[in-house]
């Protein structure tokens, strides 16, 4: 077959020249790109069409991803990258790589770069890559990174990018329908490895992967390590992957408390290493970019070589992290609470970080109604508010492309899609075709636990400095970064003494966040927040008193299902649908703000209820806290009578001091039999708002 050297336009730009064999019908002669035949022009050029022409253009976005950042890094096929780095990106396609390297040396680069060549390049078609992310928040910026280094961005809508967890519930549900993701989430993924072993349509699924990458993979422990094994045994041979990892930054679980003892089999890397060492080749990457800053740049890089140190001490490790970071510290910052009141106006770009979730939720209640983010385990799912405003009372199942753009209109739906991108995402999640979706399924699919990222917001809050765990910091960087250290004396009193390591890592993960400035003050030292078995919600007892007669403890409130659909909308809750329509429009009413909030206990134990209101008002409660609240708080009441024993075991009147970050939609999956409980037409349709409550107040128990 002839084959001529074609230049390939987008639009306007020329964006390759490349040689292909030309394929002949007629008179008219074609050739292949990206799996599309293509009509050649003049005999020498194809023309993709932009996005704005021609619905059904091969090249038309098949999502509308909300507005991709133009390239501030550097671009994917320029000479940006050093000689390593190169090698990574443009490796074989079949490669299978085993990439580890320390902070900032531009793993995640690479691995988006990488994406991007082979679908510019080796003209992998998007969908055929997988990319395994660590957390959900991460998921989203992959793929805007990846849209910045791809010719044609809307490309990267494509990609599969999903946590591990997302990726096994694609699975799940894709070949098991009576699915409920209700287990454990080691139940899950002992489910996911036997459909992937035993289902000849998994195994048919899996082999359209070209390529799987595996980022922060020193994360990857426990039942994971042994379904991303299965997973990369299940590919076809000629499927590349590329797993990038740190070791010196493996701090495990989601969850800043979760047991080290999950990584007692090892992480990804390591088992990689042990079961599949001839089918890997290592690679690493040398050059730091995150900070050209030289005291930053010595934690970066004498921390790494410390905690990889075979020979030191786990105590010896975490002293000498401490060291560092002390020695690199820009500017000691005032003691804990001072500092957060009298924190500068431009801190936009930084982070705030803490070892604990309750230090985190505490330092958000110094900063009052400031404007800042949060970002740490154990927060709902922040489902944007858009798909509740659009079908809380649609009762079909299904709903068109022309009637869905006719709400839109009429709802006056204001947000950060457009109409457009917004159908656009839906069809790709839920669609029946290219002009009908399914809300059945968009219920169901958005009552799972880990909904689509698409449909998301990566924090709570909108603007100002970001306040949040280390671990939920991992694999980004801010300019500056507070780092608000645990007082050595912590660590006898529950932050994993038996993990020294463990802690010695989670420092350095914090402190090689920054790109410019590190700046570190101590974490309050009183506060001493436990875990609450089972729900793992923070409090701190107070045990001393002035007037030694109150029995008082710090609880967070705002975790995952601290509001639930019966709280919103529920018959036991409010007295009827009108009441439920007006709750809805004042939480509708505060998206986009932070507003102050109380919540008021009413009826005695055991029917007490806490609605959720405004603390100045005395109108009715737009929400109520669900009965876990209430168990959960009993607990801690018995754990704080245990140090006071003042006998005050009743839980409080009232919870103060909670925070409103606008708000999102919860779903109810259409055969949850919850829906039973609710007011119509939240019942038929599934959707609500809910207030993005968080608090971490002081609370007084009662006798
Ligand atoms: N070749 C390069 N030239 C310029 N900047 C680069 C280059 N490679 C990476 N960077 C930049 O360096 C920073 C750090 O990169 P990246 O976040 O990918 O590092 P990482 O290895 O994943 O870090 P960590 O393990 O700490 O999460 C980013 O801002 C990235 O854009």
């Amino acid at each position: 077959m002839p084959s001529v050297c074609v230049k390939v336009f987008y639009g306007e730009k020329l964006i390759k020249t490349i040689d292909r064999p030309v394929h002949n019908s007629g008179h008219i002669s074609h050739v292949k790109y990206k799996s599309k035949l293509y009509i050649l022009q003049d005999g020498t050029f194809i023309q993709l069409i932009p996005q704005e022409q021609g619905s059904n253009s091969p090249q038309k976005p098949i999502s509308g991803l909300p507005a991709i950042a133009p390239s501030t890094g550097p671009d994917a096929t320029t000479t940006d990258w050093d000689r390593e780095q190169t090698g990574v990106i443009r490796a074989e396609v079949t490669a299978r790589l085993l990439v580890d390297a320390g902070p900032g040396t531009g793993k995640t680069a690479v691995a988006c770069a990488r994406v991007a060549w082979l679908i510019d390049h080796a003209e992998l078609e998007p969908n055929s890559i997988w990319l395994v992310s660590f957390t959900q928040t991460a998921v989203h910026e992959l793929r805007s990174r990846i849209g910045s280094y791809l010719t044609n961005p809307n490309e990267a809508a494509g990609i599969r990018i999903a946590t591990i967890d997302a990726h096994s519930w694609a699975i799940q549900s894709g070949f098991n329908h009576d699915v409920t993701m209700s287990g454990s989430y080691e139940d899950n993924i002992k489910k996911v490895i036997e459909l992937i072993e035993n289902h000849d349509g998994v195994f048919g699924y899996l082999s359209q992967v070209k390529h799987l990458l595996v980022d922060e993979a020193q994360d990857v422990v426990g039942a994971r390590v042994q379904l991303m094994l299965e997973l990369i045994n299940a590919l076809p041979r000629e499927a590349g992957v590329t797993v990038l990892s740190d070791e010196a930054q493996g701090i495990y679980g989601f969850a800043e408390d979760q047991p080290a003892a999950a990584a007692a089999n090892g992480t990804l890397p390591e088992n990689i290493r042990r079961f599949m060492a001839n089918d890997f080749t290592e690679m690493e990457l040398l050059k730091i970019y995150r900070t050209g800053d030289p005291t930053l740049q010595k934690v970066f890089s004498s921390g790494r070589a410390l905690l990889r140190n075979k020979t030191e001490t786990e105590e010896k490790k975490l002293q000498g992290i401490r060291d560092l970071i002390q020695q690199a510290n820009h500017g000691l910052l005032d003691a804990y609470g001072d500092d957060l009141k009298n924190l500068p106006d431009d801190l936009g770009n930084s982070f705030l970080l803490f070892r604990r979730r309750g230090e985190a939720l505490q330092a958000s209640g110094y900063l009052g109604m400031r404007p800042h983010r949060l970002r740490m385990s154990g927060l709902p799912p922040m489902i944007h508010a858009w798909i509740c405003l659009m079908f809380w009372n649609w009762i079909d199942s299904e709903i068109t492309e022309s009637v869905f753009r006719e709400r839109w209109l009429q709802k006056k739906i204001q947000c950060n899609v457009t109409v457009d991108e917004g159908w656009s995402i839906l069809v790709r999640l839920v669609g029946e075709s290219q002009t009908r979706i399914s809300v059945r399924k968009l219920a169901q699919r958005l009552a799972n636990g880990s909904p689509p990222i698409d449909l998301c917001m990566p924090d709570f809050g909108f603007e100002g400095p970001l306040i949040g765990t280390i671990h939920g910091a991992k694999g980004r960087e801010a300019d500056q970064v507070r780092l608000y250290m645990p007082a050595p004396s912590a660590f006898g009193q529950g932050i994993n003494a038996n993990n020294i390591l463990a802690e010695a890592r989670i420092l350095f993960v914090g402190a090689s966040r920054a790109r410019k400035q590190l700046l570190v003050s101590k974490a309050a030292t009183l506060a001493h927040p436990r875990r609450l078995m089972p729900s793992g919600r923070a409090y701190t007892p107070f045990p001393f008193s002035d007037k030694k007669s109150l029995a008082r403890s710090m609880v967070e409130i705002g975790r995952i299902n601290d509001i639930d659909a019966p709280g919103l909308s529920g018959k036991s809750f409010f007295s009827s649908s009108q009441d439920v329509t007006a709750a809805q429009a004042r939480i509708a009413g505060m998206s986009g703000k932070i507003t102050a909030a109380t919540a008021k206990a009413t009826g005695s134990e055991p029917n007490l209820m806490y609605g959720i209101g405004d603390p100045e008002a005395h109108d009715n409660p737009y929400a109520f806290l669900s009965r876990r609240v209430n168990h959960d708080m009993t607990d801690i009441a018995f754990k704080v009578n245990e140090i006071v024993h003042l006998n005050r075991c009743k839980i409080p009147n009232e919870i103060r001091y909670l925070k409103s970050f606008g708000a999102r939609t919860l779903a109810v999956a259409p055969d949850d039999p919850i829906r039973e409980m609710l007011h119509a037409p939240w019942r038929d349709s599934g959707f609500m708002l809910a207030p993005l409550v968080l608090g971490y107040g002081m609370v007084y128990f009662r006798y």
